[in-house]
């Protein structure tokens, strides 16, 4: 929780001050009911009219400066929760880019959106209610209570037993419904969930025809909200008449033995009202005392979900400087190198050993789930190795600051990913400092220009969220691009060109081929057809390398690799066997 502190970093001033400024108008709030009582048994019993006008402007007085106090107060509250806030989300965001995948696995993708909104959001809340309310609410009911008691302490006993009486309704009543309020969070964080995760695959849904069934599931989360949601009403119903029939006998005790004390001269009958006034007080004070601790409860819980986050270090060091890269060494060594991910299972990569030479072009084929994805991005260090090394130019990937690691490492995912923006603004995320020129060549390599040319916008090419206005072709096309434009020593294809027609497939390679001079290339694909002229082919099995040659070597060599050639008809049935 010390994280969430520093958030109030330039915000401590209204902290402080709101509180002071709340605190400031319930005094005057409860010198109210004095004056009142004055007026009444001075002014109107002695028909001193000017006494009662003079009182009276008095009370007019007090009312304005409590109003003045209280915008006051509200102005800072206001400034200190929105910036609070907006400190927390600004440090939440960064932090969660500084973690490794690992760290995104085990929190969750959904968790983390949740946490950077609705939970910060509960905080600032919480931030909010606490300087306006959170002083005001406790004062009022104790201060309530010492009047009563200063203006007779006998009148005041009704006061410490019916006080009392209100809070312990007031426990039994919020000891039952907080539980639910985080259900009900639980609950709209499922709504959320459900109304992201069926609109981003609205496509899928229809496709499929399950449009009833994910309404029918939409529907139960929605009744289920509903069902805690009116129980907590129904409980938190109760509260009122509960209370206020405890205030009302409460009210009618003061009367009656008000009336006795005011008999014998020992009450006033102003001051019966005064303390009427302050008991209906201590009950409003309770009551917004009760709605805070219930705000102030789910804003520690969010306040807790998110300090989590913050106190969540990444497993990935980072080192304050690169090691030198070393002359003649391999560009890329991968030795004895095992990997298991966090969620446990069977190794993904297990004792995998091969390098290859500058400018040279790697192709890694296998079936699914062999482990092809997993090898890239431990070459980009999106995880650490369980056990052996990763090098590029000699020099262990950990030794590389995650800069110069990402400098020198073009990876192109499976998945093309593109942000809202223009067709410019994305391929500048490789290099801000690309020029047109830079940028149209890296299209030409990627057999993206001539669609890009086609828009009549060019560059300039609106991309929706996600790249939804364009075909998976050409969402790879610009993945490619944004990943040469960078111009990396080290370009790795992800099966990017999955999406591509077999001719673009093969113009790529040889675009590749020839304006990548000096890069070396890991190119990854289910096609043998793909892969087959690179320079080194890994073929990998199950976790395990079963196969490390050229096309020819391993045709001669690696059974996995002739059955896969044979199995997409690259070599006849007979050179198979
Ligand atoms: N984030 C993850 N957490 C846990 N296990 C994972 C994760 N990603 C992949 N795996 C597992 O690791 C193994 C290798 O997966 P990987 O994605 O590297 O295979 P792949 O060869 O790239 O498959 P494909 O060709 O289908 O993309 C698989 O068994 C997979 O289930």
């Amino acid at each position: 929780m010390k994280e969430l502190y520093s958030c109030f970093n330039g915000y401590r001033k209204q902290l402080v001050l709101g509180p002071l400024f709340k605190l400031t108008e319930a005094i005057l709030e409860l010198m109210v009911p004095l004056l009142m009582a004055d007026i009444i048994d001075v002014g109107i019993r002695n028909g001193d009219r000017s006494y009662v006008v003079t009182h009276g402007l008095f009370m007019l007085l007090l009312g304005a400066i409590g109003l003045g106090c209280a915008m006051i107060c509200q102005y800072f509250a206001a400034v200190c929760a929105q910036g609070f806030g907006r400190s927390l989300r600004q440090k939440l965001f960064r932090h969660v880019f500084s973690l490794s995948q690992k760290e995104y696995g085990a929190i969750g993708t959904d968790s983390l959106i949740t946490r950077l909104t609705s939970d910060v959001n509960q905080v600032q809340t919480g931030v909010n209610m606490f300087i306006r309310l959170a002083v005001r609410a406790p004062f009022l009911t104790v201060g309530s209570i010492v009047m009563a008691l200063l203006i007779d302490w006998k009148i005041g006993l009704i006061f410490l037993i019916s006080t009392p009486l209100i809070v312990a309704v007031l426990y039994v009543i919020m000891s039952r419904s907080v539980p639910y309020y985080t259900r009900i969070q639980k609950g709209q964080d499922r709504i959320s969930r459900l109304a992201g995760e069926n609109l981003e695959g609205v496509r899928v849904i229809r496709a499929f025809s399950r449009q009833e069934s994910e309404v029918r599931t939409f529907d139960a989360a929605g009744d289920e909200l509903a069902r805690l949601t009116v129980y907590v009403g129904k409980i938190s119903a109760a509260l009122n008449p509960i209370t206020s029939v405890i205030v009302n006998l409460a009210i009618v005790a003061i009367v009656w033995f008000g009336a006795r004390f005011t008999d014998s001269g020992v009450l006033e009958q102003g001051q019966i009202i005064a303390l009427v006034n302050y008991m209906t007080q201590t009950l409003l004070a309770l009551i917004v005392l009760a709605n805070i601790i219930v705000i102030l409860t789910r804003a520690v819980a969010s306040a807790r979900r998110v300090a989590q986050v913050l106190e969540q270090k990444t497993s990935m060091e980072d080192v304050p400087q690169s090691a030198a890269a070393k002359e003649k060494a391999p560009s890329i060594e991968f030795s004895e190198v095992s990997f298991r991910y966090h969620s446990g299972g069977d190794e993904a990569l297990e004792k995998i050993s091969f390098s290859i030479e500058k400018g040279w072009t790697l192709g890694v084929i296998g079936g699914t789930g062999c482990g092809k994805t997993t090898l890239a991005r431990l070459l980009a260090r999106e995880y650490d190795v369980t056990s052996g090394s990763v090098k590029i130019d000699g020099t262990d990937v950990r030794e590389y600051t995650l800069e110069d690691l990402h400098r020198k490492v073009g990876l192109v995912p499976q998945a093309a990913m593109l942000f809202s923006g223009t067709v410019r603004f994305n391929l500048k995320m490789g290099n801000e400092n690309a020029t047109d020129e830079a940028l149209w060549q890296a299209l030409e390599t990627a057999q993206g220009a001539d669609f890009v040319r086609s828009k009549p916008d060019g560059l300039d090419t609106v991309i929706e969220e996600g790249g939804k206005n364009l075909s998976g072709g050409q969402k790879q096309r610009l993945t490619i691009a944004r990943a040469l434009a960078k111009q990396p020593e080290i370009l790795v294809l992800d099966d990017s060109a999955s999406a591509l027609d077999y001719a673009t497939d093969a113009a790529l390679r040889k675009a590749l081929r020839q304006n990548t001079r000096g890069m070396t290339v890991v190119m990854i694909s289910q096609r043998a057809s793909t892969i087959k002229n690179a320079d080194r082919i890994l073929v990998l099995d199950d976790g395990r390398m079963c196969g490390f040659g050229t096309h020819e070597q391993l045709l001669d060599q690696c059974e996995v690799y002739r059955e896969i050639c044979r199995s997409q008809k690259l070599i006849r049935e007979e050179d198979a066997q």
